[in-house]
């Protein structure tokens, strides 16, 4: 297991600062820089006594691997990688779940993109299969801007089975397909929901899909024929709000 990791980009490190402080060995800063946006970072550093260096823009470019750290670059440990058991036990103090499924989304930005969805529309935790899947990387988390932080992403060994336990809990399991019969304005997504999103190129797994409750469309009126994930996923949760809220 990894044990130290890099998160950069002024949200990212203010997130882990502000929820995870502990996990925060160092942070560097671009030196020279005058940006106020730091203002919050470098107080919480100094709460909590985390080391900060200052740093020119090459050794910044460098730690982050090229990545658009903004100016500052923070060393963390690494998170818990969260499991099955984990989601359960989450589960069992939660009133109505509602929970995200991505099956096999690979590309960093659309996993940030996600989370960044996941948080906003009050998801409780994001379920991902363990293999084929981007996990928490430097890029996912500067994307989710603060998100990757707070939206639990559990890894699970085998996503047919943990959707079975999820539907013996009473959860729905809706499933965005491009081609379903019912579009996502008609259905119903009150209660305990999760709502799986299938990967960038292959869509839903055979499996996936037919673990689903239902299947459900967003209209395209255009030519192209899907959207990309993370737009769908924004899409299929906000209607879920839509919905919960007018309850
Ligand atoms: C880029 S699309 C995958 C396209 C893939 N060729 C397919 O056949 O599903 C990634 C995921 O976003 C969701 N998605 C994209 N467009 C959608 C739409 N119009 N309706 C429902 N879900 C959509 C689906 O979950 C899909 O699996």
């Amino acid at each position: 297991m990894k044990k130290q990791d890099i998160t950069f980009g002024l949200h990212a490190v203010e997130a882990v600062l502000q929820n995870s402080p502990e996990r925060v060995i160092e942070i560097w800063v671009l030196q020279g820089r005058d940006d106020k946006r730091l203002i919050p970072i470098l107080e919480i550093a100094s709460q909590w006594g985390v080391s900060v260096q200052y740093a020119s823009r090459k050794a910044l470019d460098d730690k982050s691997a090229g990545g658009q750290h903004q100016g500052v670059v923070a060393k963390v440990k690494a998170a818990k990688i969260l499991n099955d058991n984990d989601l359960h036990a989450m589960l069992d103090g939660t009133e109505t779940p509602f929970l995200l499924i991505l099956d096999g989304v690979t590309d960093p930005h659309n996993l940030g993109a996600c989370l960044r969805n996941a948080d906003a529309a009050g998801v409780q935790g994001i379920i991902v299969p363990k293999d084929n899947s981007v996990g928490l990387t430097p890029v996912v988390s500067k994307v989710a801007c603060g998100a990757a932080e707070i939206v639990p992403l559990y890894q699970v060994t085998n996503l047919a089975r943990t959707m079975r336990s999820l539907q013996d809990k009473g959860i729905w399991i809706a499933g965005a397909a491009g081609e379903a019969d019912s579009d996502v304005y008609q259905a119903s997504l009150t209660g305990p929901l999760a709502i799986a999103m299938g990967a960038e190129g292959k869509g839903l797994r055979r499996l996936t899909r037919e673990s689903c409750d239902s299947l459900i469309s967003i209209p395209m009126a255009g030519s192209v024929s899907s959207l990309n994930v993370s737009v769908a996923t924004g899409i299929c949760l906000f209607e879920a709000v839509r919905q919960r809220l007018a309850k």
